[in-house]
């Protein structure tokens, strides 16, 4: 999910707009924008993408300079438009939530917050959990103009109950917007300002630095992990440190396909990051197969073209564009049930015949997760007449599920979960497969940052940083992606109010 929040000098609705459609590659389920103006705030949200939820009528009531917005993509809760985000409460002072990431103990606060504050949570998302956390946190201390202190010490009992990933931007009406981000700063999050014609100064909160340029804002610099930043209607900045134990290990899978190439994260610049995947790409190779026939490398259009690029360029071979991919179909990977990621692969991608006939093509990849469009897509080389199909991942085997944000099938649909590389290889019908080594692929996002403490690469490692995922919870994820499976099978959906309905 994409998250952004403005205080601005003027109305905030179309640089809201703008922003969010930059970071609509985080997430094409849903949107939402919400504003305040003097008392009142203005809420829309919906399925569908950015430029579907928002008409001219809605724009126009969405008045006010400050603001925050959402995208979203469906991680384990339903896909109803009721999980569109940003979420509200009316108590205290009206907020509303914006929330990229997971919670991993949202079931137990779930509970704690109807037993302690009779505080009932009307979807299965882990945001209005979170929503609930922080309003109850702040209504505790029950000022009736709550002060950056109020706030951060809210954020702070944040960070002592939610567990997990979280980047948040949460709107107090009336007074401002509050962005901060989880202990471990598994989520990115960063600030901007840029200068009124009046020389007040504005600010904008983003998931990346990409949507700040959009809109004219400097980056500043990332929300350390912890850090909570606060700020009033009037311009005034606070920020404060509200974590205990604060630790910086960023989501490495960020730099794998779910950022922008143009986004910079902690320092780190994606593109340089995917660039350095090609060349140690391109080593393996080297490394294992000196003597290699490679004719030619080819991207899986679009995040493993910088990769290929350089990997192509390190061995000396063609970088040729085999594919063409039509832009206006959505992604595969996130579309519900099987049958329809496999149609749309083939609508999706084209070969153009005569870069494959009589070759040895090198495919490359961002990764290879259910391994289903990796298949299709070596099947489709073949048709076009290539001699050997080879294919590289830029990204290691994914062998478990992700937990923090990143919408991950679960570990049985991880092709990489019990598979060995040659089974792997067998399976998607390539003649070699190749994977980035875990060691390499965080040699290529490090040594820019002494701030990094390590890296978040759970999926790869099954070791989860917040240390409180056990078999148990695994499992847990396991039956309910499961159920989700069943009712996509069914047809079934769950609606707002939770009634299935069979279409
Ligand atoms: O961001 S982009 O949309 O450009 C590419 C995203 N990337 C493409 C490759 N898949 C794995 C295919 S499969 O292994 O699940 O078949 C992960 C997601």
């Amino acid at each position: 999910c994409g998250i952004v929040g403005i205080v601005s000098t003027s109305n905030v609705n179309q640089s809201l707009y703008d922003a969010l459609t930059v970071l609509q590659h985080r997430g094409q389920d849903a949107a939402g924008i919400v504003t305040f103006q003097d008392e009142r705030f203005y809420l829309r949200k919906d399925n569908g993408l950015v430029r579907d939820v928002f008409h001219t009528r809605h724009m126009r009531r969405l008045v006010g300079n400050v603001g925050i917005g959402h995208v979203r993509y469906p991680t384990a809760g339903s896909a109803s438009s009721a999980e569109a985000q940003p979420f509200y409460v009316n108590s205290p002072y009206g907020i509303t939530l914006a929330h990229n990431g997971n919670l991993t103990n949202a079931d137990d606060l779930s509970n704690d917050l109807f037993r302690t504050d009779l505080r009932h949570i009307n979807t299965n998302s882990d945001s209005e959990v979170l929503l609930n956390v922080f309003a109850h946190e702040l209504q505790k201390l029950g000022k009736l103009d709550p002060t950056k202190d109020e706030i951060f010490s809210a954020v702070g009992a944040v960070h002592k109950r939610c567990r997990g990933a979280y980047a948040v931007i949460a709107m107090i009406t009336g007074y401002g917007i509050v962005g901060f981000r989880d202990p471990n700063g598994i989520r990115p999050v960063c600030y901007g300002e840029r200068t009124a014609e009046d020389g007040r100064k504005e600010y904008m909160i983003a998931s990346e630095s990409v949507a700040l340029s959009a809109a004219g804002y400097d980056l500043v610099r990332d929300i350390a992990p912890g850090e909570a930043v606060y700020i009033e209607t009037d311009g005034t900045l606070y920020t404060h440190q509200c974590a205990e134990d604060p630790h910086l290990f960023p989501c490495i899978f960020e730099h794998v396909y779910f950022a922008r190439p143009d986004s910079i994260i902690d320092k780190v610049s994606v593109y340089k990051a995917r660039l350095r995947m090609g060349e140690t790409l391109a080593e393996k190779v080297l490394r294992e197969c000196p003597d290699h026939d490679i004719d030619v490398v080819m991207p899986i259009p679009d995040t493993s073209r910088t990769s290929a690029l350089q990997m192509a360029h390190r061995l000396g071979v063609k970088f040729r564009e085999g594919f063409i991919k039509n832009r206006y179909i959505g992604r595969t990977f996130i579309m519900p049930g099987q049958k329809m990621r496999k149609k749309s692969v083939r609508q999706k991608l084209n070969p153009i015949g005569l870069e494959f006939r009589g070759k040895n093509v090198m495919l490359v990849d961002d990764s290879i997760v259910r391994g289903t469009t990796c298949k299709e897509i070596v099947q489709m080389a073949r048709d076009a007449g290539a001699r050997k199909v080879y294919f590289a991942s830029a990204a290691p085997p994914v062998r478990y599920p992700n937990v923090y944000g990143i919408d991950m099938p679960s570990a049985s649909e991880l092709i990489a979960h019990d598979c060995t590389v040659d089974e792997i290889r067998e399976i998607i019908g390539a003649d070699w497969l190749l994977y980035q080594d875990l060691e390499d692929l965080i040699t290529c996002v490090s040594d820019v940052n002494d701030d990094i403490e390590g890296w978040e690469c759970s999926v790869f490692t099954g070791k989860y940083v917040t240390g409180d995922v056990d078999a148990a919870y695994l499992n847990r994820l396991e039956e309910l992606r499961n159920d989700d499976k069943r009712f996509e099978s069914t047809g079934a959906t769950s609606s707002e109010n939770g009634i299935i309905d069979l279409y």
